[in-house]
């Protein structure tokens, strides 16, 4: 179950944050969320609250996104970066506002959507790595929303929902698209902690850890 599609260096950064963040991100791939979305049965007004929340959390993971845009130290980098922005601002967006109308949530709730707490905290994390403009603490915060959504979203053993409000927000999050991406973020992170002095790897690490555990707060929000 914590396996993933992925390529991971064995003594990478990548493959410590996992490491060391095992019981949080394992608890949030086989989130009782998650499990209700793969088999189709999560309750209407579980996913519209949890839509909401995460709404507000893109609003944050663009600016991060971008923040990542301008601080990347190669020109390739930024035109795969530019080109996920797209995705997410076409797609992903799309998919919050048909789902949103679909669940029955008031336009006005949609416009003005409560901020709960951990979506408040995830905010508060973003906004102080975009302020550092640190591409390799961008990158950190990247791999883990990413690969760990990744992770349950290329689960099989859960079933497969039909409604397009549940296997949209899956099908964002799996195939060979979403892969090539979260494999490059990986790939990234290792090339740029890589040149990092051992004890900023060791920072990298708890800011990893740290994500996690928002991560699984998140979905604890939610249901
Ligand atoms: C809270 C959260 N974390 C990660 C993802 C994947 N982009 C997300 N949509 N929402």
């Amino acid at each position: 179950m914590t396996s993933t599609p992925l390529t991971l260096p064995t003594d990478g950064i990548t493959a410590r944050i996992r490491g060391e963040g095992a019981t949080p991100w394992q608890a949030a791939v086989d989130h009782r969320f998650v499990r209700e979305l793969l088999a189709g049965t999560v309750p209407d007004d579980a996913l519209a609250g949890y839509l909401l929340q995460d709404q507000q959390f893109l609003d944050g993971f663009l600016r991060l996104l971008g923040q990542a845009l301008a601080s990347a130290d190669a020109p390739a980098s930024r035109l795969v970066l530019a080109r996920q922005l797209g995705m997410l601002a076409d797609d992903e967006q799309g998919y919050f506002e048909d789902s949103l109308a679909a669940l029955g949530v008031p336009a006005d709730v949609r416009r003005h959507p409560p901020l709960l707490g951990t979506t408040a905290a995830f905010q508060t994390l973003m906004a102080e790595v975009v302020a550092s403009r640190s591409y390799p603490r961008l990158l950190v915060l990247l791999v883990v929303m990413e690969v760990l959504y990744l992770d349950w979203g290329s689960r099989t053993d859960l079933g497969e929902p039909t409604r397009p409000e549940h296997l949209g927000w899956v099908e964002l999050h799996r195939g060979p698209d979403f892969t090539r991406w979260c494999q490059w973020l990986v790939d990234e992170l290792e090339r740029v902690a890589a040149t990092c002095h051992p004890a900023e790897r060791g920072e990298l690490v708890a800011l990893g850890v740290r994500t996690v555990e928002l991560e699984l707060a998140f979905f604890d929000q939610a249901r």
